[in-house]
């Protein structure tokens, strides 16, 4: 079964850009969306997350049909991660753990999820920091260790290694391999290191808001 199937999807945010989906079917394990500055990678993404909401003849997820009256809850099984972090203003235990207060983890899950999640990204150590007084690369990683903390069907990254040093990047890469064996991801990016680091099923070429070859 693909994890998306999808004929015909149209989004616009104005007349001046569309994003035109004619065929695409994306399958379990891992998908790259490449393409120049301002191509749609992020609008693909975002209408894969279920965020942004367009038209289309055929949309289905894990199976089943995308509609109005479902649209909302295919948006909780899915998380997408966008290139610039955004967190609460709060520690960082708790913007991890947030995922999972929202959907009544018991509070012993919760410490043993997020402590799983920041040990495999290396960020334990800095639980007790408030997110105002992060780095760059520090935020990012919190982002990605929220956004897996719950075992999402499907992650959805935008520009994953954007702020991260060498060390980071090796780091989540290995992440991201062994995640990959449970959790689908589909993964926009400019960085050509990563599509040697972690391999992948297939890789979108996206121009002009239109998938090339796939
Ligand atoms: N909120 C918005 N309102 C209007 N136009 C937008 C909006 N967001 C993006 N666009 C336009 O849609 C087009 C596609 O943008 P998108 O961000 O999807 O491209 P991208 O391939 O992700 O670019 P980048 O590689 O720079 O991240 C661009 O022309 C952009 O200007």
């Amino acid at each position: 079964m693909f994890v998306y199937e999808i004929e015909n999807l149209l989004f616009s945010y104005d007349t001046k850009f569309t994003l035109k989906v004619e065929k695409l079917q994306i399958s379990k394990g891992i998908t790259y969306v490449k393409g120049p500055i301002g191509s749609g990678k992020t609008t693909l993404l975002l209408n894969l997350a279920f965020l942004l909401k367009g038209t289309w003849k055929t949309f289905k997820f894990f199976g089943q049909g995308v509609g109005d009256d479902n649209f909302e809850s295919f948006r909780k099984m899915v998380t997408y991660i966008p290139q610039h972090p955004v967190l609460l203003r709060r520690t960082v235990f708790e913007n991890i753990a947030y995922p999972l207060l929202i959907r009544k983890f018991s509070k012993e899950e919760i410490v043993r999820k997020v402590r799983k999640v920041a040990e495999d990204l290396k960020i334990n150590h800095i639980f007790e920091k408030k997110a105002e007084q992060l780095s760059g690369g520090q935020a990012k990683l919190v982002c990605i260790a929220r956004a897996f903390v719950f075992d999402p069907k499907v992650v959805l990254l935008d520009e994953p290694t954007a702020n991260l040093d060498e060390l980071a990047k090796g780091m989540l890469y290995s992440f991201l391999k062994v995640r990959s064996k449970e959790t689908t991801m589909i993964i926009a990016s400019h960085d050509e290191e990563i599509f040697g680091n972690v391999p992948c099923n297939a890789v979108l070429q996206i121009k002009e808001g239109k998938i090339l070859k796939s």
